[in-house]
């Protein structure tokens, strides 16, 4: 059994790694812990668990003796040191924050203000969206696991992108968010009766997942990628639809684009490709580790418009983590994740 501890585990990232790792067939939660409830069981947290996992919160130090694999759910500029300690330490490290996602520190301290700590390790980490890096991932012991829009929105143009069927400029990802994605600390205008009913952008073109996002597919594509993102805050508590459009090159068909969808996607279980005149929903996603993605053709302006729906807490998180745990471990990616979306 792999020692799986999380730290940060009364976040809504970290609980949800709980609720995935509880049933897990070949991992067991070694520890779990957090600051404010630390010596509190997470079942008097969140009373879902209780029976089920009734662990008491110990300290970091606690979590990294005790694990094979550390998860850290942790706010973002917490992360390096720690995956310093796991690393020298031998354990696997998989940061569920953005400390190592972009690998230009230049970029790193324009969006996030901080610098790398150590260069060293920042070369040993690994972007962990897997359907994308697989091979990069295996026998890897640094993974960055991506965000949850930075997940969603590469999923649903990827295809397009590598294959090199749609411009590389000018694309924009049209994102909306669950509002679990802003993690469990409540913030003005997150409170129910202000954000009920209600449905707004924000960080309109200067979100931190812009230089991510355009990292990944300029990855996929050769050439440097320009994207305009926009997140918006659905009320709803889990879930992202992705709305992506791009620009069809001349010569290019609607057929030629379906048939790389095809291609790319046919032996990835965790991406469901929709057949021609449906539309991915976050809905049919809940709960599990799928990206639902859909593509339609703009025939008047010949752009593409690409739909990617995910749980961010799941695929946009905790799901994709364990994900990335299976392949360091050498298990089946789907070991453990499973899941059966409920219909209603
Ligand atoms: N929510 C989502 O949809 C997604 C989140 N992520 C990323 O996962 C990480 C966690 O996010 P999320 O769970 O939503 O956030 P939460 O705010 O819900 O949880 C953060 C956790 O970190 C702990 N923490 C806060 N400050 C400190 C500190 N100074 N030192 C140690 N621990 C601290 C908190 O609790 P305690 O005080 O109990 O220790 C809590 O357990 C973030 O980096 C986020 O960007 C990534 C993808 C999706
Ligand atoms: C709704 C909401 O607030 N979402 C978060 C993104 C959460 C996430 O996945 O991102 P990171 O791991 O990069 O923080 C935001 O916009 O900052």
């Amino acid at each position: 059994m792999i020692k799986a501890g999380i730290v940060g585990a009364t976040g809504y990232a970290g609980a949800e790694l709980v609720r995935l790792l509880t049933s897990h067939p070949e991992a067991e939660i070694s520890a779990i812990s957090s600051v404010s409830f630390e010596g509190q069981k997470l079942s008097d947290v969140y009373p879902s668990y209780t029976f089920l996992n009734d662990m008491v919160c110990e300290d970091q130090d606690a979590v990294v003796e005790k694990s094979d694999v550390i998860f850290a759910a942790l706010p973002h500029g917490l992360s390096q040191e720690l995956a310093e300690k796991c690393i020298s330490a031998g354990k696997a490290f998989i940061d569920l924050g953005a400390d190592f996602r972009l690998e230009s520190e230049e970029e790193y301290t324009e969006w996030y203000g901080g610098t790398f700590l150590d260069k060293k390790l920042h070369e040993q980490a690994v972007y962990g969206l897997p359907e994308f890096f697989r091979d990069k991932i295996k026998g890897k012991k640094l993974i960055a696991n991506p965000g949850c829009y930075t997940t969603c929105s590469p999923l649903a143009i990827a295809p397009a992108i590598a294959n090199g069927l749609v411009s590389t400029k000018g694309i924009i990802c049209d994102c909306k968010s669950g509002v679990t994605g802003a993690g469990r600390k409540p913030t003005q205008g997150n409170h129910f009766p202000e954000l009920n009913e209600g449905f707004h952008a924000y960080k309109v073109a200067c979100h931190r997942h812009t230089p991510e996002i355009e990292q990944t597919l300029s990855k996929l594509s050769g050439e440097d990628v320009t994207i305009t993102f926009v997140p918006h805050l659905l009320p709803v508590n889990r879930g992202i639809l992705a709305t992506v459009y791009a620009d069809i090159n001349e010569g290019v068909t609607f057929e030629q684009i379906r048939k790389a969808y095809e291609d790319f996607y046919k032996d990835e279980f965790f991406v469901r490709l929709l057949d021609d005149g449906k539309c991915a929903d976050i809905h049919n996603v809940r709960y599990s580790n799928f990206c639902d993605v859909s593509i339609h053709h703009d025939k008047r302006a010949n752009k593409l418009v690409a739909c990617a729906a995910i749980d961010n807490m799941v695929k946009g998180a905790a799901g994709q983590a364990i994900q990335n745990m299976n392949i360091i471990f050498g298990l089946d990616e789907k070991t453990g994740l499973v899941i059966v979306p409920p219909a209603f």
